[in-house]
């Protein structure tokens, strides 16, 4: 076991596993073989987990498969009893889940907390939905004939997802599915698999039986995806990560038509009308843009001023940006963690430095750390124009770019002309507006006069090339069923 600092923050040090869950056990890699988790803010290793190869990943699969049925079988009140234990045990070490939350993702320590209690609320609310999995009685087409449908879990899913909500994003998919009587093998990515095997431990405590729940780690993300997809005992692919792998993803599991949820990519418009409260606006931008250090999906990827607030708001924006804290997660105040590697670094630069080449101005920001750190100051633009790269690519990261428009008309065709359609925002307070842009934006998502608008009470999802499917809400339980048709006929 690593030792780090971090380590001794924990009240409950048997949270932080490196070893890999199948079948109800902890286990190492048959080789023998690691990765290390690294912490984005100091570069330091914290922690070595197993480097699974495609064998484990199929005996994952096989407990899943066999923990499957006798799951199913439960009645649904059994299961939602054992989904609620696994809540209250979550919401009971949430600090702890933080920290390792915050030591393998960066995020500051009040975010991660508040990401570990929004994935609680995915298991809490599909606790309760366990028991309203409902069907229908229809009249039948003859006198004997009585039509009965019914809602059957879809089976064994794998589930892949992504570091930047390493917690949130796990529970957000194994809710719904153990709910209807799935059982699921999860692949976290890479850079931070320690949130995800947490859970495991919690899942385990809360008396979920062997393999309905896995969580295999490995470097090899391909070799899951595949074995995934091409083993026929898993029948439901979700996913949550890149639209590149979504398509490969998608591929991957045409040959065996596998059910998919794919939440991917965005390059949200966030735009501000000139009839707007504009302290509000600027308040929804800084969330909509820099929660996560601009590391979310539904990231405010584009901002649209209306010509004649757009003095007010870039102004008013930049001072707001200037006073937020960049530092280490588990520093009092920090506000902006660090990016998650190098690479996004890069891209928030490569971003930058293009919209310059083209014209656009800093009034706040534009600097990254030390060499080999991985911190980048909360930066406003303005003068942006929709030749750069940064109108057509997902920047994530804290680059606010401000896009000038003159009309309702304008700003719609140019919020709409990206091929995601994941989330978009406004603010405007003219009533017949707000009908009207809600309406016209083409996306799964839309936030009126907020920049907030995640929660497991609303189906969360995207259309385009965002993906298909929904999490959470009702919605959310429609993925991880069939639907099955029974005629009865009796005279
Ligand atoms: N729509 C949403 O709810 C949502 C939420 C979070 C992140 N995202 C998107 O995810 C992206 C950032 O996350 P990321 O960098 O981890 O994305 P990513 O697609 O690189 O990785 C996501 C997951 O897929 C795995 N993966 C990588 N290549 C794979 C392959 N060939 N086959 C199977 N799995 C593979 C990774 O190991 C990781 O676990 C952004 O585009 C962001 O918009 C979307
Ligand atoms: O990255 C996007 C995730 O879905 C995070 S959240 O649901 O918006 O909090």
């Amino acid at each position: 076991m690593i030792k780090s600092d971090f380590a001794s923050k924990l009240k409950d040090p048997t949270l932080l596993v490196e070893k890999a869950f199948v079948a109800g056990q902890w286990i190492t890699a048959r080789n023998g073989a690691t990765f290390d988790v690294i912490d984005p803010a100091t570069g330091q290793k914290i922690a070595a987990v197993p480097d699974l190869e495609v064998e484990e990943v199929n005996s994952a699969i096989t407990a899943a498969h066999r923990a499957q049925k006798p799951w199913a079988k439960l009645t649904a009140k059994d299961r939602a009893s054992s989904l609620r234990t696994f809540y209250d045990l979550i919401v009971a070490s949430a600090d702890d889940l933080a920290i390792i939350l915050t030591a393998e993702m960066g995020k500051p320590l009040q975010e991660a907390k508040t990401e570990v209690l929004y994935g609680a609320a995915y298991v809490e609310w599909f606790a309760e939905q366990a028991k309203r999995i409902d069907g229908d009685v229809i009249p039948g087409y003859q006198l004997d004939k009585h039509i009965f449908v019914v809602k059957r879990p879809v089976g064994v899913v794998g589930a892949i997802t992504p570091w930047n909500f390493p917690s949130a994003m796990l529970a957000r998919k194994l809710a719904p599915a153990l709910a209807v009587g799935c059982s699921l093998v999860a692949k976290p990515a890479a850079q931070t698999p320690l949130s995800a095997l947490a859970l495991g431990v919690l899942a385990e405590r809360a008396g979920l039986p062997s393999g309905v729940l896995n969580v295999v780690t490995s470097t090899d993300a391909a070799m899951v995806g595949s074995t995934f997809c091409t083993s026929e005992l898993v029948r439901k692919i979700s996913f949550t990560g890149s639209t590149n792998v979504g398509r490969i993803l998608m591929r991957q599991g045409a040959d065996q038509i596998k059910k998919l949820s794919l939440e991917l990519g965005g390059n949200a418009p966030f735009i501000v009308f000139d009839d707007a409260d504009i302290d509000a606006a600027v308040e929804g931008a800084v969330v909509a843009k820099f929660r996560n250090a601009g590391q979310t999906c539904v990231c405010a990827n584009r901002i649209y001023v209306q010509s004649g607030v757009y003095k007010e708001f870039s102004e008013k924006l930049s001072r707001r940006v200037s006073g937020l804290k960049v530092g280490n997660g588990f520093a009092k105040g920090t506000e902006i963690g660090p990016l998650i590697d190098g690479n996004a670094v890069k891209k928030v630069k490569e971003h930058l430095e293009n919209a310059l080449s083209l014209g656009a101005c800093v009034t706040v920001g534009g600097k990254s750390g030390e060499p080999g750190e991985q911190f980048f100051s909360p930066t406003v633009l303005v003068g942006v124009t929709s030749e750069m790269k940064l109108a057509r690519e997902e920047t994530f990261g804290p680059l606010a770019p401000l896009f000038s428009f003159d009309t309702e008309e304008e700003v719609i065709q140019m919020a709409n002309d990206t091929e995601f359609g994941l989330a978009g925002y406004f603010f405007s307070r003219d009533l017949a507006r707000i009908f009207r842009v809600a309406e016209d934006l083409e996306t799964g998502m839309v936030g009126v006069n907020t920049g907030l608008i995640s929660t497991e009470m609303a189906p969360f999802g995207g259309i385009k090339q965002s993906g298909m499917g929904r999490e959470g809400s009702k919605y959310g339980a429609d993925d991880y069923v069939n639907i099955k048709y029974v005629c009865l006929s009796v005279a």
